[in-house]
């Protein structure tokens, strides 16, 4: 039995509206009443303040899904991470793969992103994942130790004691196509190797999601696995019984 508390986190991405927002919430607060895992979630910049007095006092803790990189300036159309704090947040998603393949945020500015966040007090969350040319090629762990050493070397091993990896393949990102509990565990394994290899003690106690459509069906297994400390969940994260059900699986 590990001795990480298991974390399930909602990612809401581009998703919902004021009121759809405040719905959700209060769904979710009301049925989590009574369970133990941590539970986060990741509604669109727009809801966040709004989400954070629904949320106070109830446990559930507030994330962003991305953050600038500056502290500050002429930035038109960015978020600072002190925005983030301001508003309630106490976590930050950085390098999410619609980020990387979207808006073309490179391992660099996933790197300072992470730094950011954490120099703004925000734990944040760092995801990784191939994509299937990358796994269909045998590069799956290439591809996410680069990206995972890309902030290792800015921020240090220690800086992992203040964050959560999220291990999400691309190809199962909202394709209904879930990594089998061997495929992930055996990523997950991998990137606890690459963290054990500089400082066993924080790789120990580093919580590694797996994100790429986690569904209550399945979650259960997913869970069990000895390196899967939660998930990372899109789309079941916006139906308040799935998303609870997942959060149930985690207790
Ligand atoms: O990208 C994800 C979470 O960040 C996963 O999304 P889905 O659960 O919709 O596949």
């Amino acid at each position: 039995m590990s001795a990480r508390r298991k974390l399930v986190a909602g990612n809401w991405k581009m998703h919902g509206s004021r009121s759809s927002t405040d719905d959700l919430l209060a769904l979710l607060v009301a049925g989590l009443d009574g369970l133990s895992c941590d539970v986060l979630v990741c509604p669109p910049y727009p809801y966040l303040a709004q989400a954070h007095t629904v949320l106070q006092g109830t446990g559930v803790v507030l994330g962003a899904q991305n953050l600038s990189e500056h502290v500050e300036g002429a930035f038109t159309g960015e978020v600072a991470p002190s925005m983030l704090r301001d508003v309630g947040c106490t976590h930050v998603l950085v390098g999410h793969s619609e980020r990387r393949s979207l808006y073309g945020e490179s391992d660099a500015i996933v790197a300072a992103k992470f730094v950011a966040a954490q120099a703004a007090g925000l734990v944040p969350v760092l995801c990784v994942g191939e994509t299937l040319a990358e796994r269909e090629a045998g590069l799956t762990q290439g591809v996410v130790d680069r990206q995972l050493d890309a902030v290792l070397q800015v921020a240090g091993v220690s800086a992992m004691r203040q964050a959560v990896v999220a291990y999400e393949p691309v190809w199962a990102i909202g394709t209904g196509r879930t990594a089998s509990p061997a495929q992930a565990q055996a990523v997950h394994a991998g990137i606890r190797a690459v963290l054990a290899a500089r400082d066993p003690e924080v790789a120990a106690g580093v919580r590694i999601l797996y994100g790429g459509s986690v569904k209550p069906q399945g979650a259960e297994e997913l869970f069990r696995q000895p390196d899967i400390d939660g998930g990372l969940v899109g789309g079941a994260a916006l139906v308040a019984g799935d998303f609870l059900a997942i959060c149930r699986v985690a207790n």
